[in-house]
C-alpha cells in the first residue's frame, strides 16, 4: 500500500471518532439548552430545596451551554495509545458518552498531560501519540511519533510529515494563536508548574514564553477555577499593540476571564501609548523619583492664596503666609497622605481663627462649633479652602514637574544635574496629551503617596438582585449569573487578583513592578522574559531588587525554553549576529525551521528611502500571504507610516519598542543605524530583527551599518 493510502486510511479511522465527538457535543449543547431554558420556565415554583437544586442545574446547563458554544475549530487535536492498550483523545475539552465513557479528555487534564511530555526517552507508558490536524470538522493531516517501539502492537502504523513545522509555516493572522495542539515538553512543564508561588519563564525570541503564560492562564482557570476565576487573573503586556495581538488566544481556548491590561493602561482612566526617550525612561522608572513625587505631593499649591482675611463680626481675621505655611507642614508630617487629612488642615485654620476671635474678645461670640458653621456657610470662605487646599489628582500634582523651578527643588539632591536636566521637558506635553508609559507608574505611585479624595459612598448593589420586580422569579442561576457577571466586571481599580501574568517582564521598571505590585498582593505569579531583550537602560541592580521585592518571599520555579519556533534559522542567525556583538557569551536558542531565503540588507539614500521602503513593503504583500511589520525607529514612527499610507491592511507600521512581543511574516526594518545608537539600542534593535517567520528586509542610509 502507498504511504498516501495508508494516511487516508488511518484520516478515515480517525474521522470516525471525530464524527462521534460532534455528533455528541450537539447532543449536549441541545441537553443544556434544555435543561436551561426547562429551569427558567419552572422557576418560582416548588419548594426552597427543590427550587436551590434545579437553580443550580440551570446554572451548570448555562455554563456547559456556553463552553460548548466556542467556536471549536479543531476540537479533537490528539490521540494516545497506551500500553495498557487503552486509547486516549485528547482535545480544546473534555466529552463524555451517554454512557459517561471519556470521548475526548480535556487538554489540560491530568490524563492529557503524557501527550504533551512522552519521548521516546520516556515514553510514560506512550506507545503511539498521534497529531490529528482539521479544518472545521473534517480530519484533513496526521502525525505520529513511535515513542515506545518495542511495545507496538502488529500492525499498529505510524504516518506523518511534521505536523509542528507545517504548523509554524502557516502565515500569521493579526492575533497570536493558540498552540494547544503543539505545546512541547519543555513548554508544558512550565505550563503545569504548581499554582502557588512565582513561575519564572525565560527563554530567547520565540521560544514561546507568551504563549506558556497565556496557556498556564488557561491551566490554572481549569485546574482551580474557583479560585482564579473568583480572584481573578490579571495578564501584564509591555504595549497596547502587544495587549490586542494576544487578546484572543484565551478566548479561543474558551477561557474569557482574565483582565487583559498594557502598562499604559494598568491604573484606571490611562491608556497611555506614548514613550519617553531610553534615557528619560531609566530616570521615571527608577525608584530615586519617589522621593521626587513625595516632595510634590507635600508642596505648596502654584497660585495658591498666602493669606486669609476674613471680616467677622467687625473684626478681621487673619492667617498670613507663615501661619498658614506652619498649618500646612504640620499636617502634613510623617508621611501624611495629603487627600486624607484635608480635613485635618481646614479644622486646623478652624482652630487659628477660633483662638483669634476669641483673643480678640467679640462681642456675642458664639460657641465654637456655632462660630465654625457660620464660616462654613460664607462662600468667600469655601472658595478660599478650595484654593488652598483643593482636592488633588494624581495628574494635578505630577503636571508641577513641568516648571523647571519645582522639578529642580524637587529632585535636589536626589537626581544628578545632568539627570534634571534630561528630564526637563519631558513632562511639558502631559496636560494636552496626556501621561507617558513611564508616567503611569508616577501617577499610580502619587495616587498612593497622596490618598483618594473622599467620594460620595455609592450604594452597594445587591449581586444577587437582578432586575427590580424579578427578585421574587429570577432563579438561583440568574443570581450567580449576576453575582459572575459583577466579579467580572470588578471594581475600576481591583488589586486583589489571584494570579499575576507578567509579558516581556524585562522590560518592566523598579516604578512599574511597584504598580503591578500593588494589583499582586496576594496573589500567585507568572513572570515570562528575556533579559537580553530589555530596553532598560538604568541601573541592572535596582531592577532585579525591586522585582524581587514585588514577588515578595514567594516559592520560586524557574523554566528555561531552548527552542526559537518563529523565525526561520536565516532570520535569527541575523538577530544573533548583533546580540553576540554585545553579550558574546549569551545562550541562544535554536531555530528549528529553516526557509532558504536569506534576509536582505539595502542600503539607500536619505532622498529615496521612502519610495524604497514603500516598494520593499509591496514587495513582501506579493511575497508572503500574511502580516507585514514595517519596524520604525521609535522617534520616526509617523514620518515612516505616511511612506506607506494607502497600503492594505496586512502593513503595520510599529516603533521598535511597539514591536516587542509582536510576530510578523515578513518585516521590513527601517533605518537600524538609528535604532542601535548605545547598548539598550542593540537590544531593541535585536528584538525588532527577531519578530519576522518567513522574511527580513533591512533598510537604511548608513552604509557602514551591516547586519
Ligand atoms: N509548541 C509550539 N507549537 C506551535 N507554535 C509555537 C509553539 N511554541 C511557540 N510557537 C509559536 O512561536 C511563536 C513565538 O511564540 P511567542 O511569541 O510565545 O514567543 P516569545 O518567547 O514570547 O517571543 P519573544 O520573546 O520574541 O517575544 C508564536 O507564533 C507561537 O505561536
Amino acid at each position: 500500500m502507498s504511504d498516501a493510502t495508508v494516511l487516508q486510511q488511518e484520516i478515515a479511522i480517525e474521522q470516525q471518532h471525530v464524527d462521534r465527538v460532534y455528533t455528541r457535543l450537539a447532543e449536549l449543547r441541545q441537553d443544556a439548552s434544555r435543561a436551561e431554558k426547562e429551569g427558567y420556565r419552572q422557576a418560582g415554583v416548588g419548594t426552597f430545596g427543590a427550587l436551590v437544586e434545579r437553580d443550580a442545574m440551570v446554572y451548570h446547563a448555562a455554563r456547559r451551554r456556553q463552553t460548548l458554544d466556542t467556536e471549536h475549530e479543531g476540537l479533537v487535536f490528539g490521540r494516545l495509545d497506551l500500553l495498557t492498550g487503552a486509547t486516549h483523545y485528547v482535545g480544546r475539552m473534555g466529552i463524555r458518552d451517554d454512557a459517561s465513557r471519556p470521548l475526548v479528555v480535556d487538554w489540560r487534564a491530568p490524563a492529557a498531560a503524557a501527550f504533551y511530555q512522552a519521548t521516546p526517552a520516556e515514553p510514560l507508558g506512550v506507545i503511539r501519540r498521534r497529531m490529528i490536524q482539521s479544518t472545521r470538522e473534517r480530519v484533513t493531516g496526521i502525525e505520529d511519533d513511535l515513542l515506545d517501539p518495542d511495545a507496538a502492537p502488529p500492525g499498529m502504523t505510524v504516518v506523518g510529515d511534521g505536523a509542528l513545522l507545517a504548523s509554524l509555516a502557516k502565515a500569521t493572522g493579526t492575533g497570536m494563536r493558540d498552540i494547544v495542539a503543539t505545546i512541547q515538553r519543555e513548554q508544558d512543564e512550565a505550563i503545569r508548574s504548581p499554582a502557588g508561588g512565582v513561575t519564572i519563564v525565560t527563554g530567547g525570541p520565540g521560544t514561546g514564553k507568551t504563549a506558556v503564560a497565556l496557556h498556564r492562564a488557561a491551566y490554572l482557570l481549569y485546574s482551580d477555577r474557583s479560585r482564579f476565576a473568583g480572584g481573578g487573573i490579571l495578564v501584564v503586556g509591555p504595549s497596547g499593540v502587544f495587549v490586542n495581538y494576544i487578546a484572543t488566544v484565551l478566548p479561543s481556548l474558551g477561557e474569557e476571564t482574565a483582565t487583559l491590561r498594557s502598562l499604559g493602561s494598568l491604573v484606571p482612566g490611562w491608556d497611555a501609548t506614548r514613550v519617553d526617550s531610553t534615557e528619560v525612561a531609566a530616570i521615571k522608572g527608577s525608584l530615586r523619583i519617589r522621593r521626587v513625587l513625595e516632595r510634590a505631593s507635600h508642596d505648596a499649591v502654584p497660585g495658591a492664596p498666602t493669606e486669609l482675611r476674613l471680616l467677622y463680626r467687625g473684626a478681621l481675621l487673619r492667617l498670613d503666609a507663615q501661619a498658614l505655611e506652619q498649618i500646612r507642614r504640620k499636617v502634613l508630617q510623617r508621611g501624611a497622605r495629603r487627600n486624607e487629612v484635608r480635613g485635618t488642615g481646614f479644622d486646623r485654620v478652624f482652630d487659628a481663627l477660633w483662638a483669634q476671635a476669641r483673643d480678640a474678645k467679640l462681642s456675642g461670640l458664639p460657641e465654637k462649633r456655632e462660630f465654625e458653621s457660620e464660616l462654613a456657610d460664607r462662600t468667600d470662605f469655601r472658595e478660599f479652602l478650595k484654593a488652598w487646599w483643593p482636592r488633588f489628582t494624581p495628574l494635578r500634582v505630577l503636571r508641577w514637574l513641568a516648571d523647571p523651578k519645582r522639578l529642580r527643588a524637587y529632585a535636589n539632591g536626589v537626581l544628578s544635574r545632568d539627570e534634571i536636566e534630561t528630564l526637563q521637558g519631558s513632562f511639558d506635553a502631559l496636560a494636552e496629551h496626556g501621561p507617558t508609559i513611564s508616567d503611569v507608574a508616577l501617577l499610580d505611585e502619587l495616587d498612593e503617596l497622596m490618598g483618594r479624595p473622599r467620594k460620595a459612598q455609592k450604594k452597594s448593589r445587591n449581586p444577587f438582585h437582578v432586575r427590580d420586580g424579578v427578585q421574587e422569579v429570577s432563579t438561583f442561576a440568574d443570581r450567580q449569573a449576576a453575582a459572575r457577571a459583577q466579579q467580572v466586571e470588578r471594581e475600576e481599580d481591583y488589586r486583589d487578583y489571584a494570579h499575576v501574568v507578567v509579558d516581556e517582564s524585562q522590560d518592566v521598571s523598579p516604578m512599574q513592578w511597584r504598580m503591578i505590585g500593588r494589583r499582586g498582593a496576594y496573589a500567585s505569579w507568572t513572570i515570562v522574559g528575556d533579559p537580553a531583550q530589555t530596553a532598560w537602560s538604568g541601573d541592572p541592580d535596582e531592577l532585579d531588587r525591586s522585582r524581587e521585592k514585588a514577588l515578595g518571599t514567594r516559592q520560586r520555579n524557574s523554566y528555561s525554553l531552548t527552542t526559537n519556533y518563529r523565525n526561520s534559522s536565516e532570520i535569527f542567525a541575523v538577530a544573533a549576529s548583533v546580540i553576540r556583538a554585545i553579550l558574546p557569551d549569551l545562550p541562544l536558542p535554536s531555530a528549528v525551521r529553516s526557509t532558504g531565503v536569506d534576509p536582505v540588507d539595502v542600503v539607500t539614500t536619505a532622498g529615496a528611502l521612502p519610495a524604497t521602503v514603500r516598494e520593499l513593503a509591496e514587495k513582501q504583500l506579493a511575497d508572503v500571504d500574511g502580516t507585514i511589520g514595517v519596524i520604525a525607529p521609535v522617534s520616526r514612527r509617523d514620518e515612516m507610516a505616511a511612506w506607506v499610507t494607502g497600503l492594505p491592511e496586512r502593513v503595520h507600521v510599529v516603533t521598535a519598542l511597539e514591536a516587542k512581543g509582536m510576530e510578523y511574516d515578513a518585516v521590513v526594518l527601517v533605518e537600524p543605524g538609528q535604532i542601535a545608537v548605545d547598548k539598550s539600542g542593540v537590544r531593541t534593535l535585536y528584538v525588532a530583527l527577531s519578530r519576522a517567520t518567513q522574511r527580513l528586509t533591512t533598510v537604511g542610509t548608513n552604509p557602514d551599518w551591516h547586519p
